[in-house]
């Protein structure tokens, strides 16, 4: 048997993710020990949310909810896309609904993405059956309490231990972060499930819009370069595809994906939070690897993000590991103080003066490409990578 024929009995008879492309090493966090305080595993976490801001989750014991959660995204996708446009999430950068593909840029020029994905408002799936925010396709509802909520509330209780551990480990008074996510004030937090054609239909799944990349010589990109958004990630996909661009190399590396474990990652308001001392890393989504690119690929993710009316700024006055940070940061910026007729770099701020609620809508209304004007509408889509510590 040819090596391109075996597959992984964990994810479902698909091809494995091969070895020979450039992969970047995530650390593996044990969930069951991050919640009796382990220090040795809390000490990883942190490793790995202050290096990179992306690690692998084991034995976070959600399992069954992401399978049923994947049915559910099926069920969802194979309707008619007349039936789906009906949930289209609209241009005004609201992002609860239905996104096809097609309807963001992925860079600066304007390429169409390739990924179709449907955003459920937590607030929504809570409030079921009375909308907070919208409705959803009859799949979705069949799917509201037996799928989606126990997926919610595991995937929320994952992300609120590991604002936990960040909490304390950045010193801030107990529950300052959870407090910033409060339950009673509506928020961004979504779960997003993602559909991207097998590589070969990729190009017509967009009308082929790849030329602008052949010229430049890139890869096709189904999600196209992003810090995420908000606070906390928990991500799981079955097939490669998923970059990072770890600090200090050029080349993009995959993350390869493993039977069982999830995929964490730390967002621009945790970034802002800790005076960038946790990182909200660079990522993007690329066709699967090898014989794996002959699929489709699914991805399932839970956003939890702050309350809609929370500032994004660094919490000088709660931390003073935040302070230095945030002093070391603009020292750095203006030169640290030495004489130089090199230009300055812009200073980071930390203070955005922005909600989240604003900063989201932002985001997401920059990246619709109904609403381009031009590259700078992209520069107006980023957020945090400017930081750097
Ligand atoms: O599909 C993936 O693996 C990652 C998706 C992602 O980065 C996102 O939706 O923000
Ligand atoms: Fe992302």
């Amino acid at each position: 048997m040819s090596s391109a024929n075996v597959t992984v009995p964990q994810f479902g008879g698909i091809p494995p993710f091969p070895t020979n492309v450039p992969t970047h090493p995530l650390l593996v966090i044990d969930y069951e020990l991050l919640k009796r305080h382990d220090e040795k595993e809390i000490e990883r976490l942190w490793e790995a949310g202050t290096k990179l801001g992306f690690w692998y989750l084991k034995n976070h014991g959600a399992e069954k909810e992401v399978d049923g959660m994947f049915e559910m995204g099926k069920e969802t996708m194979s309707l008619p896309l007349e039936e789906k446009m009906k949930y289209e999430q609209g241009d005004s950068g609201r992002s609860f609904g239905y996104k096809a593909a097609g309807a963001n840029a992925v860079d600066a020029y304007g390429t169409l993405d390739t990924v179709e994905f449907l955003n459920v408002s937590k607030d929504d799936v809570l409030s079921y059956p009375t909308p907070t925010n919208r409705t959803y396709p009859l799949t979705v509802n069949a799917r509201m309490e037996g799928t989606i909520r126990p997926f919610i509330q595991k995937s929320s209780q994952v992300n609120n231990t590991i604002l936990e551990v960040f909490n304390d480990k950045l010193g801030l008074p107990k529950g300052t972060l959870l407090g910033r996510h409060r339950g009673d004030e509506r928020s961004g937090s979504e779960t997003r499930v993602i559909k991207s054609p097998p590589l070969k239909n990729s190009n017509d799944a967009t009308n082929g819009n790849t030329n602008r990349e052949k010229e430049k010589g890139d890869v096709r990109q189904a999600i196209g370069a992003h810090t995420d958004f908000g606070s906390l990630s928990f991500l799981h996909n079955r097939l490669g595809g998923l970059q990072v661009l770890v600090p200090g190399c050029e080349e993009w590396q995959y993350v390869k994906p493993i039977p069982g474990h999830a995929i964490c990652n730390i967002g621009d308001a945790i970034a802002l939070f800790s005076g960038g001392i946790l990182r909200s890393n660079l990522h993007r989504v690329v066709p699967p690897p090898g014989a794996q690119g002959d699929y489709e690929r699914w991805s399932l993710v839970f956003f939890t993000r702050p309350g809609n009316s929370v500032i994004l700024r660094a919490l000088v006055e709660d931390s003073e590991m935040v302070r230095n940070a945030v002093n070391r940061a603009t020292a750095k910026a203006n030169g640290n103080g030495k004489e130089t007729t090199v230009p300055q770099k812009a200073p980071v701020t930390f203070e955005t003066g922005s909600t989240a609620e604003e900063w989201f809508a932002r985001r997401v209304r920059n990246q619709r490409i109904n609403n381009r004007t031009g590259p700078e509408t992209w520069i107006a889509s980023r957020g945090t990578e400017q930081i750097e510590v």
